[in-house]
């Protein structure tokens, strides 16, 4: 593979546009950058902010790439697939599917077989360089395109590899959905906060730089989360009423059972989608 491949996106939504923003960020070129979705007026959107290629032909895009990620929705990537196959088929670049649930063996059939094919469950803070990304290689992908990849998403993020594809359900219910987890405790944080009398904008910047600390925190600290939130309760003081609260109102049990909905819902979409074309 050449030193600066050329990169094409199918799909242009929200996972595709943190990618590539997160990509132009560290370094990449818009000028290796192709990328296409059915709506034209969108496109040149996307044009205009990231000054990428674009086109409403997904298998021109297809056919400019060496690398090629597959970003629309798991229930449309079936047909996105057939249309391109005849392509991929002739020029075999890289191919990267980023959608949730779907095997990497489902893909490759859909793509008429036998092609690279790396699988990554991606997250949207992607796009301000902080994502976090697991990776599963099928048997035809290279060290070389491995590297790649792992170049792609580690300049947007942290890429780390699985050598079980299975976990990539697991990985999905922790770091794909996992923003959305804690854009919910903002909203929450936020909204108790503005019930107490904090005007909101005050509320959501403390919120949010307290996010951002605690996270930084426990990246950086030699102590785990449980030893860095006992720092902060001191005995008798506030933390400890909430803390209490917290664990009385069941929150460990929530979250777990809120994870495996999410895993579960990763299984039964494999299954699903697997079925359905065949
Ligand atoms: N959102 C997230 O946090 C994450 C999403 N993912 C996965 O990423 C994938 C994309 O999700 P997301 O970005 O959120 O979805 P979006 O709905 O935001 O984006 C989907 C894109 O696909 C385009 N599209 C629709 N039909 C076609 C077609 N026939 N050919 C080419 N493009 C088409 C849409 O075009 P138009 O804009 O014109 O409608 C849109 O740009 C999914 O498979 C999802 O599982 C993975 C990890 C995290
Ligand atoms: O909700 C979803 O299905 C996708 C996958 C992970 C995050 N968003």
């Amino acid at each position: 593979m050449s030193t600066s491949p050329t990169i094409g996106f199918i799909g242009a939504g929200n996972m595709a546009s943190a990618i590539i923003g997160g990509m132009l960020d560290s370094g990449f070129r818009a000028g290796g950058i192709w990328v296409s979705a059915p709506d034209d007026a969108h496109l040149q959107t996307i044009r205009n902010k990231f000054g990428v290629s674009v086109t409403t032909d997904n298998r021109y895009c297809a056919q400019q790439a060496d690398v090629l990620i597959l970003a629309v929705k798991p229930q449309i990537m079936a047909d996105v697939c057939s249309d391109i196959a005849p392509v991929v088929q002739n020029t075999r670049p890289l191919m990267v599917s980023i959608a949730a649930g779907l095997t990497a063996d489902t893909l490759d059939n859909w793509l008429g077989g036998g092609l690279p094919l790396v699988r990554v469950m991606p997250n949207t803070p992607s796009l301000v360089g902080m994502g976090a990304a697991g990776l599963f290689a099928n048997n035809e992908v290279s060290d070389d395109q491995k590297q790649t990849v792992e170049s792609i998403f580690n300049s947007i993020g942290k890429a780390l590899w699985l050598d079980d594809e299975n976990q990539l359900h697991a990985v999905t219910a922790l770091s794909g959905s996992g923003p959305a987890y804690f854009f919910l405790m903002l909203e929450a944080l936020e909204a108790a906060a503005t019930v107490a009398g904090i005007p909101a904008e005050t509320a959501r910047g403390l919120a949010i730089q307290t996010m951002a600390g605690a996270a930084e925190m426990a990246a950086r600290s030699e102590h785990d989360p449980a030893q860095l939130k006992r720092n902060v309760m001191s005995p008798g003081g506030t933390t400890e009423q909430a803390i209490n609260t917290f664990e009385d109102g069941g929150l460990r049990p929530l979250v777990e059972k809120a994870y495996k909905a999410a895993m579960s819902r990763s299984r039964d979409m494999a299954r699903e989608l697997a079925d359905s074309k065949q």
